[in-house]
């Protein structure tokens, strides 16, 4: 049957053979991996394990030393329908609201369209309270919802969170963990990385494990957690490998 009428997907993320070397060490060798489907990736992995390039890499945000990134489709002048969160949210000088209404501004939103967006977003993370204040000087917590609030807004197809909840205390990491859980629910493919085991127990539907640049697995959550297929990642879950 022709399917033409199917938005077109950016998935699957196919990565080739992917290298990253940086004044001659090599931080990621030879990645190869295809993200399709709809459960949550968490990508985990010791410091330094290549986590954050892997998705700056994915993301676009850095570029191959070799091997290729490849979207099933691409934005052809179209809003970007990815989205990345960071561990320290990327914010502007500006209040929580005009932080949301100048996304909506780039992704092409009509003026009009924009505030009443904007509120529904920040009623929707809790953060109405402080929409007038400077964003730079929120909470941590507060930061870390209005970065997933404009992620919101932008109904990307893919997620990248990098460690979101690595700066925050209980209460703020459930209310990341319940708005990962809502983006999923939507329909947003979530690749994510973390070091907390339990949170990736909470979380994972596949996990993908690096150790030195490498992939070492990609396996279904499940099976990660209950029968590592290496030494290494049995280490890591048992908290004996520090890096
Ligand atoms: N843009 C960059 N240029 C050069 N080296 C980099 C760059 N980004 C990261 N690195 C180095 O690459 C290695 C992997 O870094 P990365 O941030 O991906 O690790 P990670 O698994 O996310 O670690 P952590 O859990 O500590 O955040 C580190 O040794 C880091 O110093």
């Amino acid at each position: 049957m022709n399917d033409m009428r199917l938005p077109i997907s950016l998935l699957p993320l196919e990565l080739n053979e992917v290298s990253f070397v940086h004044r001659g060490q090599t931080l990621l060798d030879r990645i190869s991996l295809r993200l399709e489907g709809h459960g949550k990736i968490l990508i985990m992995g010791p410091n330094g394990a290549g986590k954050s390039l892997l998705m700056r890499l994915c993301h676009g945000l850095l570029k191959p030393t070799n091997g290729q990134v490849h979207w099933a489709s691409n934005a052809n002048g179209k809003p970007p329908r990815q989205a990345m969160v960071f561990q320290r949210p990327v914010l502007l000088r500006r209040s929580a609201l005009a932080n949301l209404t100048y996304a909506l501004g780039i992704n092409g939103t009509p003026w009009k369209q924009r505030k009443p967006m904007a509120w529904q977003a920040l009623d929707h993370f809790g953060l109405t309270a402080i929409a007038h204040r400077p964003a730079r000087v929120l909470s941590g917590g507060e930061q870390q919802r209005l970065a997933l609030a404009r992620a919101w807004l932008l109904k990307p197809e893919v997620l990248f969170l990098d460690e979101p909840t690595s700066a925050l205390d209980p209460a703020a990491i459930k209310a990341v963990e319940d708005a990962v859980v809502d983006f999923h629910r939507q329909g947003t493919r979530i690749v994510m990385s973390s070091h907390d085991l339990n949170q990736a127990k909470r979380l994972a539907d596949e996990v993908i494990f690096l150790y030195g640049g490498r992939l070492i697995e990609h396996s279904p959550a499940e099976d990660f957690f209950s029968q590592p297929q290496t030494a290494r990642a049995r280490a890591f879950i048992n908290g004996e490998l520090v890096w």
